[in-house]
């Protein structure tokens, strides 16, 4: 497997409290994550970081190959890393033009877009809810679209935010079967969970965050 992100001594602080001093963060490419700890351990606040929504010191960020930066965050992490908030916020138009916004704000021709939202929509199995007002759905249909609208932006690197934490029964297992159609089309993904079903999906490596430090072991693949 190749490297996608490779990040050497990433320290968080907020004022004079240091949460997180991490030695070494690796992520390969179309690899899958989970980023456990307790609460308050600096899960959502390591993807924040990730993303560039948030300031962090690093002595040194390789992005594909290539130097890259957190701090201003470089344009290829930009282009190429998608985060995913726990509550997803949409616009109150319609469940199709949320997942083009992204595309539109691209520049991609009007047809391909088209057709890259119905493909979306299909495969996070919303189709129904194209024209609904995304203020009707319920957390689980919200999830999945924004997984969608996530999804035809084609990232190198999906940062979910606890994806299943407000969700049960079926609609958390709905979420849960998108995870690894993603890394088989070519994303990393890492979610930050304390969800057992996640954490134990097959292949998935496991981080965890646990006083300040970043601790790295590979799952064991669940026998059929
Ligand atoms: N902007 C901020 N300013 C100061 N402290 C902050 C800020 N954002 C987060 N923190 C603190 O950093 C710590 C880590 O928060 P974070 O939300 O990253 O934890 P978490 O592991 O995601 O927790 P949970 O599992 O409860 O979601 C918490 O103590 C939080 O209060």
């Amino acid at each position: 497997m190749s490297e996608l992100l490779s990040i050497e001594r990433l320290c968080k602080r907020f004022g004079e409290r240091e949460l997180f001093n991490i030695d070494r963060l690796f992520i390969h490419q179309a690899a899958a994550y989970v980023l456990t700890g307790l609460n308050g351990a600096g899960k959502s606040t390591l993807l924040r970081v990730l993303a560039g929504l948030e300031q962090a010191d690093a002595q040194r960020v390789s992005f594909l190959g290539k130097d890259a930066s957190l701090s201003p965050y470089c344009r290829a992490m930009r282009e190429a890393v998608v985060y995913v908030h726990q509550h997803p916020v949409m616009f109150s138009t319609s469940v199709a033009h949320n997942i083009a916004y992204g595309l539109e704000a691209r520049g991609m021709p009007k047809a391909e877009i088209a057709r890259l939202v119905e493909e979306a929509m299909q495969w996070a199995g919303v189709e129904h809810l194209r024209d609904s007002k995304p203020l009707t759905l319920s957390g689980g249909e919200k999830q999945r679209i924004a997984l969608a609208r996530a999804k035809v932006l084609s990232p190198k690197l999906l940062l979910l935010d606890e994806p299943t934490s407000n969700l049960d029964g079926a609609a958390r297992e709905q979420v849960i079967s998108l995870i690894p159609s993603l890394v088989r089309g070519g994303s990393s993904v890492i979610m930050a969970c304390h969800d057992r079903d996640l954490i134990a999906l097959p292949g998935v490596q496991r981080l965890k965050l646990r006083e300040g430090r970043l601790q790295m072991r590979q799952q064991r693949v669940r026998a059929a």
